[in-house]
Formats: C-alpha cells, sequence, structure tokens
C-alpha cells in the first residue's frame, strides 16, 4: 500500500517539506494549494522537483464551494475548477480534492450536487482527470460521508469518486463500519487523522488539532479497517492540520507521519486477517515484562554522592563490573547500575546531560525481536563496542537521545550480571528500607516531544496511552500523560514542559534534553519504609502542613493516619479502586529526585492531584549540594 501526506502538515516552505516528505520515506504527496501558490516556481518545477526526489502528487487540494451553486456562482464554480485543471496537468497529477461546499449561498439537495458533480467529471474526463468528492464535516448541506457517497454514486460517472477522511467522519461520531458498504474502486483517496478529544467546534478542532494516527483518541484503526474492507487498494494519506506541526521540525515530524501508517497499517493487517492486504508482515508489538535496570552516567565525584543517596534508599552496591567503572546496586528486584567510564555512549550522556539516568533495560520475552520490531517502526538502532566478558546487549536509541537496552531470559543476556559483574559485599549498606520493585519511570521533555514519544512506545510495545492530565507547576502548566502495560509492568509517565520556568522545564534546561527525571519505587509498607529511610539519614521532601489539613477535610481520614502520613511526608490519594500513598526524596542535582510509592492493587492513577503539592515543595528546597551544577 503507498502511504502518502498532505504538504498542509508539516512546517517550511515547498521544497523543505517534499524534501522531508521524501526523506521519511513517503511514496507520495498531496499538494496543498497554498504551499504550491505561496511558492516562486512553476508548477513543471514544482513537477520536476516531486519527480526528482522520486515522489508522485497523490492529490491536488482543497477546490472549495463548488456543487450545488445558483447561477452566476454556478457557472464561475466550472471556470475556477478549468484553470485548477490546467494546473493539474502542469504538476502532472490527475486528482484533484472537491470538498463539500460550505457557502450560505449553496442550496442542498443529493441531485442536484450529482449532477454538478457529474457534469464537472464529464470536463475532467476529456483530460485525463479525476474528481473526488469529500464530505467536510462542518458542510453546509452534505457534512456526512454517506451522503457524499450518495452523491458520488448519483452522479455514475467513471471520473467521480468518493474521498473519505478519518477525521470527518470519526469527529462527528459517524460508525465507520458504514464505509464497508462503499465499492472500493469508488474511493479515490483516504485521508487519515486522528485527534485528541476536545469538545469543540468542529471547524477549530480539525484545523488546529488533528496528529497522527495513534497519537489521538479516535478509533482510526476501526476507520481503516472498514476501509480495507472495502478492497481499497489507493494511497493511505495523512492530512494533519496541527499548531504545533506547522511549527516543528519537518523532518521529525514526517518521520513520525511515516511511523504512524506504518504502525496503522499493521493493526489493520493483524486486526483483519481474511483481507489481503499489500502491507509487510512486521513482528509484533512487545509485551515489556518489567524494568530490569536504570543506568546512570557520572563522573567519580557525583557516583560517590549518588551511591549514598541509593544507600539511604536501603540500595546495596552488589556488583563490580569485571572490565568497566561501572557499580551495580540492588534492593528487592531493582538494580541500579552506576557508570563512570571515561569513553562510551555513558560518558557522552555524562559530558551532555551531566549525572544522568541516561539508559533504561528493560526485560522481553526476546531482546533480538524487540530490536526487529522497533527497527521496523524506524527506530535508530544502537550499538557500541563490545569488549571481553562483555554481552552485546540489543538497543535502540529512545527520548534525548538515551538508550534503551533489551535483556532476555532465553539467551545469554539473562545473566548480564553474572557474567559482566562480579559480586561484591557492601560494607557501607544501610539498612534494608523494602523497596520491591520499580513502579515507574519518569521522564521529561519539551511539550512539542511529547506526541513522538507516544507513538514511539505504542508502535514498539504492547501499552496503551491513558488521558493527558494537567499538572499545575507555580510556574506553569506541565502536561503529563502515561504509557502502561494492563499488567503494569511497564508504567512510564511522560512529562511535557511548555515553559523553562516550571521544575520540568528547568531540569530540561539545565541537564540539556529530556531524560528521565524521577524513579519510583514501590513499597508494600510505606510508613516502615519512611522509618528506614529516616533510619538511613535521608531526607524526604517536607510536605506543607496545609496539605494535611485539606486530606482530613476532603477525604475524612482518620486523624491518628493523616498524623502519621504528615510526619512521614507522605502524600495520599484514592480512587474508587483503591489507595495510593507517594513520598519524594529531596532534589538530586539538577533537579532529580527518587518516590517511593504504595499502591493497593485496584489503583490506577499516579497522584496526579498531590503534584502540585509536590512541585512547590520541591521549589521551596535549595538544590542540594550533594551533586553541584557541572
Ligand atoms: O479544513 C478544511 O478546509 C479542509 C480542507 C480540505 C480537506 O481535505 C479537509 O479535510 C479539510
Ligand atoms: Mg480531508
Amino acid at each position: 500500500m503507498k502511504t502518502s501526506i498532505a504538504t498542509v502538515s508539516i512546517s517550511g516552505d515547498l521544497p523543505e517539506k517534499l524534501e522531508a516528505i521524501a526523506a521519511a520515506g513517503f511514496d507520495g504527496v498531496e499538494i496543498f494549494e497554498n504551499d504550491f501558490l505561496a511558492y516562486d516556481q512553476s508548477p513543471r518545477e514544482v513537477a520536476k522537483r516531486v519527480a526528482d526526489l522520486g515522489l508522485t502528487i497523490t492529490l491536488f487540494q482543497p477546490f472549495r464551494d463548488f456543487e450545488g451553486l445558483p447561477e452566476p456562482q454556478r457557472g464561475q464554480a466550472f471556470e475556477r475548477a478549468e484553470r485548477k485543471f490546467d494546473l493539474m496537468g502542469e504538476l502532472g497529477t490527475d486528482l484533484i480534492l472537491i470538498c463539500s461546499n460550505v457557502s450560505p449561498l449553496a442550496l442542498g439537495g443529493i441531485d442536484r450536487a450529482a449532477a454538478d458533480l457529474r457534469a464537472l467529471g464529464e470536463r475532467a474526463a476529456k483530460r485525463g482527470l479525476r474528481v473526488g468528492y469529500e464530505a467536510l464535516a462542518w458542510g453546509r448541506h452534505v457534512n456526512d460521508h454517506r451522503d457524499a457517497w450518495e452523491i458520488v454514486r448519483r452522479a455514475d460517472h467513471a471520473n467521480v469518486g468518493l474521498i473519505l477522511d478519518s477525521f470527518h467522519t470519526l469527529s462527528r461520531g459517524i460508525d465507520p463500519d458504514s464505509i464497508r458498504a462503499i465499492p472500493g474502486d469508488k474511493i479515490f483517496i483516504v485521508q487519515l487523522a486522528d485527534a485528541p478529544r476536545i469538545d469543540m467546534d468542529l471547524l477549530y478542532w480539525s484545523r488546529h488539532f488533528r496528529n497522527m494516527p495513534g497519537e489521538g483518541d479516535l478509533p482510526v484503526t476501526d476507520f481503516m479497517r472498514a476501509v480495507a474492507a472495502t478492497g481499497y487498494n489507493g494511497p493511505v494519506s495523512l492530512e494533519i492540520f496541527n499548531d504545533q506541526f506547522r511549527s516543528g521540525s519537518p523532518r521529525a515530524i514526517a518521520a513520525d507521519g511515516h511511523r504512524s501508517l506504518v504502525y496503522l497499517m499493521d493493526q489493520v493487517r493483524q486486526a483483519e486477517p481474511g483481507i489481503a492486504l499489500d502491507v509487510p508482515v512486521l513482528p509484533p508489538r512487545v509485551a515489556v515484562q518489567g524494568v530490569a535496570f536504570v543506568e546512570f552516567a557520572a563522573d567519580e565525584d557525583e557516583a560517590s554522592a549518588l551511591s549514598g543517596h541509593l544507600r539511604q534508599l536501603g540500595f546495596r552496591l552488589t556488583g563490580r563490573h569485571r572490565r568497566k567503572a561501572v557499580e551495580r546496586f540492588s534492593t528487592g528486584d531493582i538494580n541500579i547500575v552506576v557508570n563512570t567510564e571515561r569513553e562510551g555512549m555513558a560518558h557522552a550522556a555524562y559530558l551532555t546531560h551531566g549525572t544522568s539516568a541516561y539508559a533504561l533495560g528493560l526485560l522481553v520475552e526476546d531482546a533480538a525481536a524487540t530490536v526487529a520490531r522497533a527497527q521496523a517502526m524506524g527506530a535508530p538502532l544502537f550499538s557500541q563496542r563490545v569488549g571481553p566478558d562483555q554481552l552485546s546487549i540489543p538497543a535502540i536509541r529512545g527520548i534525548g537521545g538515551g538508550v534503551i537496552y533489551f535483556l532476555d531470559e532465553k539467551s545469554p543476556l539473562g545473566r548480564v550480571w553474572d557474567i559482566e559483574f562480579e559480586t561484591v559485599e557492601d560494607p557501607l549498606a544501610g539498612m534494608d528500607a523494602g523497596l520491591k520493585s520499580i513502579d515507574h519511570v519518569a521522564q521529561t521533555m519539551n511539550y512539542e516531544e511529547m506526541l513522538t514519544w507516544i507513538l514511539f512506545y505504542r508502535s514498539i510495545f504492547v501499552a496503551e496511552k491513558s488521558p493527558m492530565v494537567d499538572v499545575v507547576d507555580p510556574a506553569g502548566l506541565i502536561r503529563s500523560q502515561v504509557i502502561e502495560n494492563e499488567e503494569g509492568s511497564l508504567r512510564l509517565t511522560l512529562n511535557g514542559a511548555e515553559s523553562h520556568r516550571t521544575l520540568a522545564g528547568r531540569f530540561i534546561a539545565e541537564t540539556f534534553g529530556s531524560s528521565i527525571q524521577h524513579l519510583a519505587f514501590a513499597s508494600n509498607d510505606i510508613l516502615a519504609t519512611a522509618a528506614a529511610l529516616a533510619a538511613n539519614g535521608m531526607q524526604t521532601l517536607e510536605i506543607s502542613p496545609n496539605y494535611y489539613q485539606d486530606l482530613q477535610a476532603r477525604l475524612a481520614l482518620p486523624q491518628k493516619t493523616v498524623d502519621a502520613l504528615k510526619r512521614a511526608n507522605v502524600l495520599y490519594d484514592r480512587d474508587a479502586n483503591g489507595e495510593f500513598f507517594q513520598l519524594y526524596s529531596t532534589n538530586i542535582g539538577e533537579g532529580f529526585f527518587f518516590e517511593v510509592v504504595q499502591r493497593s492493587a485496584g489503583y490506577r492513577g499516579y497522584g496526579a492531584v498531590n503534584a502540585p503539592f509536590r512541585i512547590a515543595a520541591q521549589k521551596r528546597e535549595r538544590p542540594s549540594a550533594a551533586m553541584p551544577r557541572k
């Protein structure tokens, strides 16, 4: 199946757009009229550029306010169409998109519209061109693909067909299965877009908030399954009006777009095994069994400070790398690796970001197959020189240029700790604090990057995204969205900062890019953990007494419970299914911190209601001197 994207979907001038579209691997491009009008070269120049880049023009669009007009506007519309047909001849494309009339002059009437389209089809046929009719969700008389199809059916002309656009159908809640009854050869092109569910005016929603399939909340896969069922076999074309994309990097947005189509068609192929689809068979999405380790890059001084923090949290030094300046700290099922090598990726990460958690190790069923899936989704692979006593650990590049390693139990990777590390005793170990596992990993990024990473994770791993929540920092809003699997063995919270004055925004600025900002460990008994942390000399983040007064008023907790939470600086939340407790470390270095949580099985959240109070407390605090700025 051929892929295509409308020029309106990305930023830049026409040549920049075309280059980015070609570089991302698309087969075709829809020329959006304004992108052409704003460009100062001839249509033949454009045609040549497109061809030189190995692209074809799948569609010229939009042609507005055509059908159902009274005279003299009707005659003028036909004249206007002839001029655009001239242009299409020079551009070298045979398909034009007519979007349903929005003019107050439009008279309505299915037969009148069909007659106009038939007449236009007759004129197009003389030039070997085709006319596609699309229902805009806000069209004056036609705003539903079922009506558009009826018009095309009655036009009954070989050169007149239907154009479907997932946004117009799904935004109005029209059942996409109504597409299944349309003959595939009468669908001239299919445009795809997703969007976040926001209750607003359709036109405004469409022109500003569309995003790539898989990035939003609309059932685009169901839509495309219905299209596939018709036997449609033309291009799948992205048409994304999005304010953020208009100011983003053309190459990055185009690459996201291509990934979204590969991912979408892979899901359609799997969901509709009975339909012969011309799409490659890819390795399936990967189930993540857990976070096997988190790796920090640091220099010796900061590594020693970090080790101190880890020991206060009840970690013990359990291993030393046989060949490299790398230490392993463990408690419960958690492994933290501290890398102070002076070469390789960890060192590069240290030089760019300062001390940071630059790598994540995920436990999967089959590490090699995981990398194959990631590669099929266009993720960059990562490898570095492997020395003696070292395994070549399959890996890809992740957020902020960080690394995601994959371990499995079926290969020697499962014995990485035995093979690469010698076991050591830790004379400096403190008291075990009962931390069991990694509850979640929080990654901070610029807001504009969030959709990219949501699509990245969802297309590679079996994981879903939760609705976006707003977290209030006194200096601005943070948007937070969770990528998680059913079992809770993969929980990533993505935090998008819009302002550099927020805690998250400052973290990005001071560490020069997106990365892991906090790690949350799970305890079965947070008050016992808090007592052990105190015994180990750990300072927890001091929460305002006002918070505890409100907690009592709002949730009617027993006074004794509130007092205990307050003494331990533990924050509390509950939902219909369970309870959640959380406490925080003070700031470490440039805004990194640890969290400890206790969740009862049914609770699915992350304590978002408490985030503003945690952030305010962190802002009251002076940055710790333990890991000074470089
Ligand atoms: O917003 C619009 O006007 C518009 C134009 C052309 C399209 O294909 C479309 O989906 C929307
Ligand atoms: Mg459209």
